[in-house]
């Protein structure tokens, strides 16, 4: 049956490639016998989330977009870590560096880009790399556990993603562009200079006007050096300066080749049954760098080869958003005002905001938006098709005209045209999420991305996407959440409420009978489970060791050296002489390199050996300050009343209690609290996940706070009077959020999403305080201190020897 298919053969298993085979298979699934060479040796995965994986938003392990069930699914036969080498144009068959031969009638070449590596002497060097692929991603994270200082070459969309990635592993990082402002492809100097404050806000260093000349070092970089003299130190060189087409395999096969593989408009090359999509085609003069274009042309290709009649690609206007967090900024169209054109400007230096309009003809034909992008979808929109402005221009540089719509999302989601584009990355409207949600039946993101593509690449649409869920499937959308990860569809509540109905008792059993997608799982739901079977059943469920993240495995922080930190308990931040003297010996006699004060006021003993650590704990015998973990951390106290002349109540006592009480305790994040002794507050209480700060003849309780990334003040729960009542409250609370938060979640998050009004009236009643007050109290009567075990238990010792030893047991 298979023979009388035609066959055909894809050359590079990247975005583009493969969303064109997705949209064949959708069109004439039985079409084509397919064969798929990848010369990288991974299923197809998105490779724009790179700069995620990099920043820490997401995992190397989720971003594959096809997984190997997904060929085996469509009888794709898949070569990974095959380039192809050759292609016989006659005779019709490619060949691959490992010798396979395959013949086709019809060929895909949609070998994507080569980053554009400068030619500069030493780029030879150890230590210098690109950023395209997940080798190049792997290599930053290795490098950044034994190396400091990071230069990145281009301040284009790459290179401040790159630069951005490496500030979050822990770097020193600047970047070293070549022209006098960054973004210059993308954006004028107003908006470029606001981006460069925001980064340099965040860490990052710019060497701007930079010429570089030579890559110094012997077998590894050491440093950079640029035309006017100057030099700058680095142990690692990101170049990303631009790409290539990749046009070798076509030039040497005979295929016409420009800038890119010179393609029409459906996009065959000038051999007939040659085609090329993605970044190594050149479409009308253009090679494109960007998936939504591509994606498009994948779309038209699809449609040819399923012989569907339709109209040629045609070009695309294209807009990006740089993938930085904390920074919105946004381009599209013509930024800077060629011959004729005019622009808008609005410009608020202390909001933080930008926004400028280039119109030409009555027409918008480029917008730059920085702070606030929420237009940039409805600017983009009118980009693209064309129509007249004229009369709107204030208020689209201003924001929508009706005063109502601008203060409701959901008023300006609902008066936004269906054609209008929602996921810039798939090209895909308003009007066919709506149709997928109103006919489809989609209730959740993840069905709508299966479903359209919507949020399937950077997900700088997801909250979009969300808002229409919200308006089109009103409550449905709410009942259905989209699963915890990619091994599973159903949300943390459902996962919860599965595990108590039928009982399951071990993280494997949930996989089976809840019918993950993963056998193994993954980082995200392995841990989740472990920690919800904890909760859920505290006195039977034997924890799960290798669930756990790595730092609760090892029970102490791993740091970027690859050593570790010791940090004994030391209750309410209230020591003893005899205490430092024997923390004071152990980091002497194990030459433990920095001695230091946490934040929480408890001190650290730095870049300690693995092997070191069941010594250490064993010569302290102090208990865990668990500093690593998912669990109490620290109460952090003022002197209070027994010492400071403002103080109305004893915070010392209060945040010792507090501590003695709920450490150990497992919880979905860490948990911070803190204790102050008068309103002055000097123990920040009200930045903490449970702060408690005196008044006159009585206690403040503060819930929700954090001092991290994203700050954020507490929110007050209640008053009360006595210090029973304050463990009373803090236990609910704490309880509270055990059995209601994600996995990861932060008390702060977790008060901002159900609302602080539904906490209080679950923890109103006493009788239901008390009840969970004697649940914590479960849970934390069948703890024990990680490491008096680790210390008395040969067999768990044995973690901590060094790995020859382990092996030769
Ligand atoms: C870190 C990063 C972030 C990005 N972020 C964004 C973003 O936010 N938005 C956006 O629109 N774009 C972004 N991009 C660009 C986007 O990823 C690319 O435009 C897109 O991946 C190109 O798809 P492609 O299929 O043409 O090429 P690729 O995805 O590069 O796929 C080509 C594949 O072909 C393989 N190949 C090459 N030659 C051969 C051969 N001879 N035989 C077999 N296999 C071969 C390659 O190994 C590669 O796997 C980003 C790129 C990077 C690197
Ligand atoms: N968020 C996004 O949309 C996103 C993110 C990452 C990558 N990408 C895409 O990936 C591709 C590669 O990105 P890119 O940023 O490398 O390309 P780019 O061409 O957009 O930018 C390269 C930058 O490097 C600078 N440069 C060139 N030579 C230099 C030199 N010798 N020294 C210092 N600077 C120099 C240029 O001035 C330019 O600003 C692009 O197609 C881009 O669109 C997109
Ligand atoms: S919070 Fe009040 S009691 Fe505590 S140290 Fe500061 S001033 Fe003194
Ligand atoms: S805009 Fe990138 S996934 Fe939708």
């Amino acid at each position: 049956m298979t023979s009388s298919r035609k066959k055909l053969v894809l050359v590079g298993n990247g975005m583009a490639g493969v969303r064109a085979i997705e949209h064949l298979l959708k069109l004439a699934p039985e079409a084509y016998e397919i064969t798929i060479f990848g010369a990288e040796p991974h299923p197809n995965y998105n490779r724009i989330m790179l700069s995620s994986v990099l920043a820490g938003g997401t995992d190397l392990s989720e971003i594959v977009i096809n997984d190997y069930e997904w060929y085996r699914s469509h009888n794709i036969t898949l070569y990974t870590g095959h380039k192809i080498e050759s292609i016989d144009t006659v005779n019709k068959k490619v060949r691959s560096d490992l010798g396979i031969e395959t013949a086709y009638d019809e060929l895909i070449l949609a070998t994507g880009s080569d980053p554009f590596m400068l030619p500069l002497p030493g780029a030879d060097k150890e230590g210098v790399i690109a950023f395209r692929d997940i080798k190049d991603c792997q290599i930053m994270m290795e490098t950044s556990k034994s190396y400091k200082k990071a230069l990145v070459i281009g301040g284009g969309l790459l290179g401040l993603e790159a630069a951005r990635g490496l500030l979050h592993l822990g770097m020193e990082v600047s970047v070293v562009h070549i022209s006098d402002y960054i973004m210059e492809r993308q954006l004028d100097r107003a908006a470029a200079a606001m981006l460069q404050k925001e980064l340099e806000a965040q860490g990052m260093k710019f060497l701007l006007s930079k010429q570089s000349e030579a890559i110094l070092g012997k077998k590894r970089v050491k440093s950079l050096l640029f035309a006017d003299g100057s030099s700058a130190d680095a142990d690692l060189i990101v170049m990303a300066v631009g790409i290539r087409p990749n046009t070798a395999l076509a030039k040497k096969s005979g295929i016409a080749v420009g800038r890119g593989i010179v393609v029409d408009d459906y996009m065959e090359t000038n051999i007939p049954g040659i085609y090329a999509i993605g970044e190594c085609a050149e479409h009308r003069g253009i090679a494109y760098g960007l998936v939504a274009p591509l994606y498009e042309q994948g779309a038209v290709l699809a449609k040819r080869l399923a012989g569907v009649q339709g109209q040629g690609y045609e070009g695309s206007v294209t807009s990006t958003k740089l993938k930085v967090s904390g920074v919105d900024v946004f381009s599209a169209g013509q930024y800077e005002e060629p011959a004729g054109s005019r622009a808008l400007r609005y410009q608020d230096e202390i909001g933080g905001v930008y926004k400028k309009l280039v119109i030409s003809e009555d027409k918008l034909i480029g917008a730059v938006l920085f702070g606030d992008t929420a237009d940039g979808a409805q600017l983009f929109s009118l980009i693209k098709s064309g129509e007249s402005v004229q009369g709107k221009e204030r208020s689209l540089l201003l924001g929508l005209p009706d005063d109502a719509q601008k203060a409701s999302p959901a008023a300006r989601l609902e008066a936004m045209p269906d054609d209008e584009i929602i996921c810039g990355c798939n090209g895909v409207s308003k009007g066919t999420i709506v149709e997928a949600i109103t006919s489809g039946g989609c209730t959740s993101v993840g069905q709508i991305k299966a479903c359209t593509k919507a949020s399937a690449s950077c997900g700088g649409c997801k909250p979009l996407v969300e808002g229409l869920l919200e308006i089109y499937a009103g409550d449905a959308a709410v009942k259905v959440k989209e699963g915890i990860c990619g091994c599973t569809t159903l949300g943390r509540d459902e996962i919860v409420a599965e595990i108590k109905r039928m009982e399951l008792k071990t993280v494997k059993e949930v996989m089976n009978v809840l019918e993950w997608s993963t056998e193994e799982g993954c980082s995200k739901c392995r841990p989740s489970l472990n920690y919800y079977l904890g909760m859920l059943w505290p006195e039977e469920y034997a924890d799960e060791k290798e669930s756990r993240i790595t730092n609760e495995r090892y029970h102490a922080n791993i740091q970027k050296d690859g050593t570790f930190s010791v940090v004994p308990r030391i209750y309410g931040g209230v020591t003893s002489p005899g205490e430092l003297k024997k923390i004071a010996e152990v980091a002497e006699k194990f030459d433990v390199p920095m001695v230091k004060f946490t934040g929480g006021q408890r001190l650290d003993l730095l870049g300690v050996k693995k092997e070191d650590l069941p010594k250490i704990w064993q010569e302290l015998d102090m208990p865990s300050g668990h500093a690593y973990g998912k669990t109490l951390r620290t109460v952090k106290t003022c002197v209070g009343s027994t010492f400071c002349r403002f103080g109305t109540q004893d915070s010392i006592g209060m945040g010792i209690r507090l501590e003695k009480e709920f450490e150990r305790l497992n919880t979905p994040a860490k948990v911070k609290l803190a204790v102050s002794g008068c309103p002055r507050n000097c123990a920040e209480a009200t930045i903490k996940d449970f702060g408690v700060v005196a008044i006159d003849g009585g206690w403040e309780l503060h819930v929700g706070g954090n001092g991290g990334v994203h700050v954020r003040a507490t929110d007050l729960l209640c008053v009360v009077k006595t210090e029973d009542e304050v463990v009373e409250w803090a236990s609910a609370f704490l309880q509270y959020y055990r059995e209601n938060a994600a996995w990861n979640e932060r008390t702060s998050n977790w008060v901002e999403r159900v609302g602080l009004d539904s906490i209080k009236a679950a923890l109103d009643n006493r009788e239901d305080r008390l009840a969970l007050q004697g649940r914590i109290r479960t849970a934390l009567s069948v703890t024990t201190d990680p490491w008096k075990q680790i210390v008395k238990d040969k067999e768990l010792r044995k973690n901590f020897e060094p790995i020859s030893r382990v092996e030769t047991v």
